[in-house]
Formats: C-alpha cells, structure tokens, sequence
C-alpha cells in the first residue's frame, strides 16, 4: 500500500478482506472533473489519448464450431472497449477476427459444403415455389422494394440497360452501386440499403454500427511476408519437422511454433500476418485482442515475436502497441473450459 503512487484522483486505498482492496476517489477531484464537464461541456471529459486510430479485435468465434458464451463476454467487452476509445475520439476499426481457416474448417469438409450450395441453386433455378420461400428467407427482403421506391420517387435510381444502379452524387467520387441484378435479383447492396432504411425510421436507432468481418484467411496472403521478414531477422529456425521462433526475452517465453508437422501454417503463422497487416497496411497504433484468458500464453509468444522482430517497439509505453484483454474463463457443464479449438465433431 506504501509503494502506490499518489494521485490527486485517489483519496486513500485500504485492504478489505484477502484479495479485496478498496479505492476511494477523491471527492474533491470528482468535484473539479464535473465543474469543468459543466462549464466546458461533456466532450471535454473523455480522455485525450496519442493514438489516431486503433483496432479492436473481438467477438470473432469460429464459422464451423458452435458458439458459445465466450464469444459473447468477448463481443460485450469488446464493444464496451471500442466505445470508449471512440468517444476519446479514437479512429476504431472494429475486426471481428472469425476462425473461418485451418482444420476447424477442412474438417467440416469444403466439398460437402460447395456441393450443398450446388444443389439448392438448381433447386433454385428450377423450383419456383422455393425460389420464392428463399427470396423471402432475408427479414429486410420485404423492405426493399419499399427503399428502392423512396430512391426512385427522389430520382437516384437510374435503369441501366441491364441492372438498376443507385447513382451517388457526392462530388463523383463514389461508383454507382447496383441495386438489383441484370436477372431482377436483388443485390447484397440493396438488402443492405433495405436493413439501414427499415431500422431507421422503424426501430429508431439513431447509430448503427458495422463490424466488419476479416477472418483468419483474409491474413493468409500475408504469411509468406510476415515470416519472411522474420526469417531474414534469424527469428525463425527449423525444429524437427516444424518451424518454430524462439523468443528471446530471458527465455522466459516458450518457442512459438509457426508452422505444422505436415508444412501447414497455423493460428500462429495466420496472427503474425494479421499483425502485419494491422501494422503496415491498415496503420494502427493500438490493436487491442478480448479473448478469455486461456489465449493469454499465444498473445505473450505473438507480442514477444513481434518485438523482437521490431514491429513493436520493446518499451511498452511507446506506440504502436499491442494488448490482450483476457476475461475469465467460461466453463461447460462438465466443469472444463470450453475449447472451440479442439472441440470433437
Ligand atoms: N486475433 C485473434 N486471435 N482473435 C481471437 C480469435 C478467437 C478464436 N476464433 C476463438 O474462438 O478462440
């Protein structure tokens, strides 16, 4: 308690009970914060951080495996995380990190999978009354020829030849966007018009937010680049039959293995390749990972990595910076954790 350092924020701190202690905020400083929220306005309130823009990695469960509740507490937090960054005027690219590479899917077999789609759009081609059923499947389906009418009635839809394109102004820097297909289908475009134009006046949401999905195998163009550069810093070495880096760091850390026995890249081999992606090509300066801490020793070894290959600074009150945010680990009836990595089908 002795060693704390003293902060105009804090009263006093006191041990209450084995594992508990208490921090009293200082009435005083509360008292000043809200004066100056009242005379200079909220806006001021929110923290000013050196950071332009940051990642948030969160969410992101596995397309073949069952979700469960981790990935829920993940998203919470995530989104709690992504928020408060945002009102400190954070850029915050929010990637929902989706495990949609590896075993976990080829497991599932692809071929199977492709096959299906095959068969239902014959089905599809060929089957009126389903085709009618699965163009109704979209709940925003039947609010699209409602927005397209609002953007017509406005003038905004122009009928190609072929497809009807919504025509965007805004100085011509924006492409047309297509608005149904040259076969009368409606496109991705306008089911996402659909669901914006329906929640606004509808539900009256008054912000609506898109997470952009990048899955593991968006990275994967990015493996060959990211051990390369590894590689040609002396950071990764053969061991047996797989490649590994030994991360230094008073070898406090275990070697991270960067690809499998059969030549394979791995969860590994894919988070060093979105790191360098999130470093070089989106430019962030803070990339943040909500994962349940039982991926805490994977983040230690990519961050180790990571530093002693320089694309983190080694002093962590510099920029750019990585953290993890672990939460508790959510257990399964059986009183074990829940693994979605090695969960048998
Ligand atoms: N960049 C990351 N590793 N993000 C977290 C991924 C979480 C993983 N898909 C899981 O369910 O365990």
């Amino acid at each position: 308690m002795l060693n704390l350092p003293t902060s105009d924020m804090i009263e006093s701190c006191s041990i209450a009970g084995p594992g508990f202690i208490n921090v009293k905020l200082s009435t005083q400083w509360i008292a000043k914060r809200i004066q100056n929220m009242l005379t200079d306005g909220i806006d001021t309130w929110a923290p000013r951080l050196s950071v332009k823009r940051a990642i948030v990695d969160f969410s992101s469960p596995n397309i073949a495996k069952e979700m469960h509740v981790g990935h829920l507490r993940s998203t919470i937090i995530g989104d709690t995380i992504a928020r408060m960054l945002e009102y400190s005027k954070v850029d915050v690219l929010r990637r929902n990190h989706v495990g949609d590479w590896g075993t976990q899917v080829t497991d599932q077999d692809i071929g199977e999978l492709e096959l299906f789609y095959k068969v239902s759009k014959q089905r599809f081609d060929g089957d009126d009354e389903f085709k009618k059923r699965a163009q109704k499947a979209s709940f925003y389906n039947p609010y699209i020829p409602l927005d397209l009418k609002e953007l017509n009635d406005k003038g905004l839809i122009k009928d190609d030849e072929g497809p009807k394109v919504i025509k965007i102004i805004e100085g011509k820097k924006a492409l047309p966007l297509v608005a149904t297909e040259k076969d009368g289908h409606y496109s991705y475009a306008s089911i996402d018009l659909a669901a914006l134009w329906s929640r606004l006046p509808e539900e009256e949401v008054k912000w609506i937010i898109f997470v952009t999905l990048q899955g593991e195998s968006l990275n994967n163009t990015y493996i060959p680049f990211a051990l390369e550069e590894l590689d040609d810093k002396g950071l990764i070495e053969d061991d047996k039959d797989t490649k590994v880096i030994k991360i230094i760091e008073g070898n406090k850390v275990p070697p991270l293995l960067v690809t499998k026995t059969d030549g394979g890249d791995n969860y590994a081999s894919t988070e060093l390749a979105a790191l360098w992606y999130r470093l070089n090509e989106e430019k962030a300066e803070w990339i943040i990972y909500v994962t349940d801490v039982g991926q805490r020793e994977h983040f230690k070894k990519i961050f180790a990595a990571a530093k002693s290959a320089g694309w983190l600074p080694a002093d962590e009150s510099k920029y750019p910076k990585t953290s993890h945010v672990g939460f508790g680990l959510v257990l399964g009836d059986n009183g074990k954790r829940f693994r979605t990595r090695s969960m048998k089908w």
